[in-house]
């Protein structure tokens, strides 16, 4: 068994429209100039990284920005460029929704269950609905379609269409999965929000998260419901993968992660008895200096050597707290043996860090040699798609080039662009 990284690719159309209410870094860089070409050189500098560690990486396309179709429910009518211009003039946030690159973030892509885990022996993949945030309730159509082509081979995979939209399901950001191994079966945990009477919005509802384990047969007795805490939602971890990760034996977690942690603690001590949990303190981390570093939104992997590496944003060498904590874990004996800090500023800025980008699927070998191989990286096809970036992707994006035909243009011709030259044929996706 492997575990796939599959990287969201960065979309030309990638800017700052402060979208996510809850989310303190789309707020704070609200109206910033955004630099599509950098974020997804950025993001082809990090699958590199991770396949120069051994590790296998996928990837996962940018949608249809902006998205004319899905405006035209609205009552716009016209060509796509009249439809745009119409909701540009008449309800300009509307554009700056249908214009958001938010599908770079695959960890909301869907939740996997991996085979060991399913009641036939399958890969579960259920799509999430993402509904809480209206630019992003427009991806599932077009994930499903992306994942339904990726892992089309029903003696392996079996994709879910998204929950029913009241249901909010923020895919595997808001899951987690430990087990001795990737091979072995795991425990899975989904966390869920309970609606906040003030505050921040809570995107991931309980009774969706009970639907996708039920869906995907999973043992109740494996699988356990997690309320994340009050507290970290108010911080603003609007996911959990921004307070927790997990990797095989091993829990990564704030101390303020979970509302009751120590019942979380129990059951996977119960069920997992060579499970470490590595629980960071707030008084050595505060909430707030763990969401400014996204310390916890790290990739957790065991490279091939069986050590497990931390692969955490840049800016936790910025927040002292974080930095110490980091050094003080690596001089003791634990499971975590090197700290890897990768350059992701541009998806930083929008509340996105290294787990965000990644979509984790873990599979044998004879599922693997069924994904569809477009969907797989190696150096070279790294290299075809930065030349594809820095050819056709936009150097900057202002907020008032939202507006501009010129930019749609360029948007839709940059992802036709990259389709082509990944080998997609029109219409397949
Ligand atoms: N897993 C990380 C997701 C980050 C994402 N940010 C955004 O959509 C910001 C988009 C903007 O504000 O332009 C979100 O909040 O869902």
């Amino acid at each position: 068994m492997r575990e796939i990284n599959f990287d969201g690719l960065v979309g030309p159309s990638h800017n700052y429209a402060g979208l996510s209410f809850g989310n303190i870094a789309s707020a704070s860089n609200a109206g910033a100039v955004s630099s599509p070409r950098a974020a997804a050189l950025q993001g082809v500098a990090k699958m590199r990284h991770m396949l120069a560690l051994g590790l296998p990486q996928g990837l996962l396309l940018p949608h249809d920005r902006p998205d004319a179709t899905w405006l035209r429910q609205l009552g716009f009518a016209g060509d796509d460029d009249a439809v745009l211009a119409a909701a540009w003039r008449e309800d300009p946030g509307l554009l700056r929704n249908v214009m958001a690159a938010s599908a770079m973030w695959t960890a909301n892509a869907g939740t996997v269950s991996p085979a060991p885990d399913t009641g036939d022996g399958r890969c579960h993949i259920s799509v999430a609905n993402l509904s809480t945030m209206l630019h992003r309730s427009l991806e599932a159509p077009q994930t499903a379609r992306q994942l339904r082509l990726a892992f089309g081979d029903p003696c392996h995979f079996a994709v879910h269409d998204a929950l029913p939209s009241p249901l909010g399901d923020e895919g595997a950001a808001n899951f987690m999965r430990m087990a001795p191994r990737h091979a072995a079966r795991g425990i899975e945990l989904f966390v869920y929000g309970v609606r906040q009477e003030s505050g921040f919005p809570s995107r991931q509802n309980r009774t969706a998260s009970a639907a996708v384990a039920r869906r995907h047969g999973l043992d109740p007795a494996d699988t356990l419901f997690v309320q994340q805490s009050a507290a970290a939602i108010a911080a603003g971890a609007f996911h959990n993968d921004v307070v927790a990760v997990a990797n095989e034996t091993v829990l990564f977690t704030h101390e303020q992660a979970f509302e009751d942690p120590a019942a979380v603690y129990a059951f996977i001590r119960s069920r997992l008895p060579e499970a470490i949990i590595l629980e960071v303190p707030a008084a050595q981390v505060s909430l707030e200096a763990a969401i400014r570093s996204y310390l916890f939104n790290s990739q957790l992997v065991t490279l091939p050597d069986g050590a497990m590496a931390l692969i955490v944003p840049g800016e936790c060498r910025e927040v002292p707290a974080v930095w110490a904590w980091l050094q003080t874990m690596l001089a003791g004996n634990g499971p975590i043996r090197s700290v890897e800090a990768l350059d992701l500023r541009e998806s930083m800025r929008n509340g996105g860090g290294p787990a965000c980008l990644r979509l984790r699927v873990a599979v044998d070998d004879a599922a693997y040699a069924a994904i569809d191989p477009r969907f797989l990286l190696d150096p070279a096809r790294c290299d075809l798609l930065a030349g594809l970036i820095e050819r056709y992707w936009p150097e900057r994006i202002a907020p008032d080039d939202l507006g501009d035909p010129a930019m749609w243009r360029q948007c839709r011709a940059a992802r036709a662009a990259l389709l082509d030259g990944l080998g997609f044929g029109p219409g397949e996706l």
